[in-house]
């Protein structure tokens, strides 16, 4: 299906509403409940396709699951020793992280399985989970270090591994991969990343050491079946939090979003920027902070965005680039080069979709320089990147134009209730089907 949106300029954005449960978090209960003893029951999951491609893999290796029905799922789980040889390729679709946390799963197993994707993941580098792999003595065949993966499950060593780049896949890859290692398996990141892994794990009941920036964990232990409360996502919640500063006379209440402080660099640079963002009815669930969000409009300005935030909002920068083109100064964008390896290359497209409604960026190997102006209306290419599609949404509501943008259908990926939540805000978006 060919999905295009069509936004025309809007009014404020208002109400109060929950956005869906969390992607990574959805990911993580259904490996986890797969692999524990006993069963695991998951609330709020997020049924968008990518946590659906998980579902399927585990099916497909006979973990039994009802569900999931209005984010209710209930898994069978079958041990970390249970699992069953895929007839089949297992397609993790669009989603980086399923390839990558399924690599660490199925390296150790005692079957032989394959993963592959759609033409986005295939393109996109694999090396970064099979190095540290092969290291704890995986057999992997790729595609010079692209999917499809041909995996040979062995018998692990736990390894020592100082990652290279800061990412929360290699390294639950790692952890996942170590939890069948002989010895003792810790990962050494370079800078924070999200910490499901670890935490779920420990809710699990499996003991992770964290010192520092080095997360370890011994092999050879098992994990029990959990309730699992999975929180808003502050990923979906960042269209909002764009939408609403960047619109004036806006006021939304996001209800329930995980505010795990490695998620919350959006509200920080954000908040830089001058928007007017307030956490209130903080709590815990689940072992992760939640809180409900208000966003109220407010002038931006540019910023320098601080490298080191960098990772805290990795997946936010298409909503930043939208928030920096309506700031009243330029903003720079630097040391997130990790944006061109994700479903699209994320500084290019950006600055070829904000170019189109007349702003000027100047694209650099690790970031952008974006020059704000008004926005024109105009035509958009998202590349099949649901956070692109999104993010220009959110930009066509302030635009002196309609805003068209082609190839939307991956929304469905992490938000598939996007275009009825953002018109219920207020949005003017229409999508169009061919
Ligand atoms: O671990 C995860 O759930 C994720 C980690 C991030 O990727 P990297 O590990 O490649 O930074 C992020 O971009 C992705 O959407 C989800
Ligand atoms: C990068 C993303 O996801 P993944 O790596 O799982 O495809 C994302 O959701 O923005």
């Amino acid at each position: 299906m060919i999905t295009r949106y069509l936004v025309k300029p809007g009014n404020a954005l208002k109400g109060r509403f929950p956005v869906p449960g969390d992607k990574s978090i959805s990911h993580r209960s259904v490996i986890l409940g797969a692999l524990a003893e006993n069963v695991t029951e998951v609330e709020g999951l997020l049924e968008g396709e990518d946590v659906l491609a998980t579902i399927a893999a585990f099916r497909a290796m006979g973990v039994q699951m009802e569900g999931p029905v209005n984010g209710y799922l209930r898994i069978h789980g079958v041990g970390l020793h249970g699992l069953k040889a895929p007839q089949v390729p297992l397609d993790c679709g669009n989603s980086g992280t399923a390839m990558r946390l399924l690599s660490g799963v199925l390296a150790g197993q005692a079957f032989a399985s394959t993963l592959v994707g759609d033409s986005s993941l295939q393109k996109r580098p694999m090396g970064r989970v099979l190095k540290p792999l092969t290291a704890m003595g995986a057999d992997i065949q790729s595609q010079d270090g692209k999917a499809p993966l041909h995996i040979h499950g062995k018998p692990l060593q736990g390894l020592h591994y100082e990652m290279p780049v800061a990412s929360a896949q290699v390294k639950s890859a790692v952890l996942l991969a170590g939890l069948y290692a002989r010895g003792k398996t810790c990962v050494t990141e370079p800078a924070p990343t999200r910490d499901h892994s670890e935490r779920m794990l420990k809710g699990f009941g499996y003991a992770v050491s964290r010192q520092e920036n080095r997360a370890c964990l011994e092999g050879g232990g098992q994990l029990t079946g959990q309730r699992i409360q999975v929180p808003g996502d502050i990923s979906s919640a960042a269209f909002f939090l764009l939408g609403a500063s960047i619109t004036p006379g806006s006021d939304l209440l996001l209800e329930g979003v995980g505010i795990n402080p490695t998620r919350t660099g959006i509200i920080e640079i954000l908040t830089r920027m001058g928007a007017r963002i307030d956490l209130t009815a903080l709590r815990e669930i689940g072992g992760e902070p939640v809180a409900d969000i208000r966003v109220r409009y407010a002038p931006l300005q540019g910023i320098e965005v601080p490298p080191h935030l960098v990772p805290l909002a990795i997946d936010e920068f298409p909503a930043l680039f939208i928030a920096a083109a309506c700031a009243k100064t330029p903003t720079t964008i630097s040391g997130a080069e990790e944006l061109r390896v994700k479903e699209s290359d994320r500084i290019a497209v950006m600055a070829a979709g904000l170019r189109a409604l007349g702003v000027a960026v100047e694209e650099q190997p690790d970031g952008a320089v974006i020059t704000p102006s008004t926005l024109c209306g105009g035509q958009v290419d998202s590349h099949g990147d649901h956070r692109i599609a999104m993010a220009f949404a959110m930009a066509g509501q302030v635009a002196s134009g309609d805003v068209e943008i082609l190839d939307c259908a991956n929304v469905a990926t992490s938000f598939p209730g996007f275009p009825a939540l953002a018109r219920q805000a207020g949005l003017r978006l229409e999508v169009l089907n061919a």
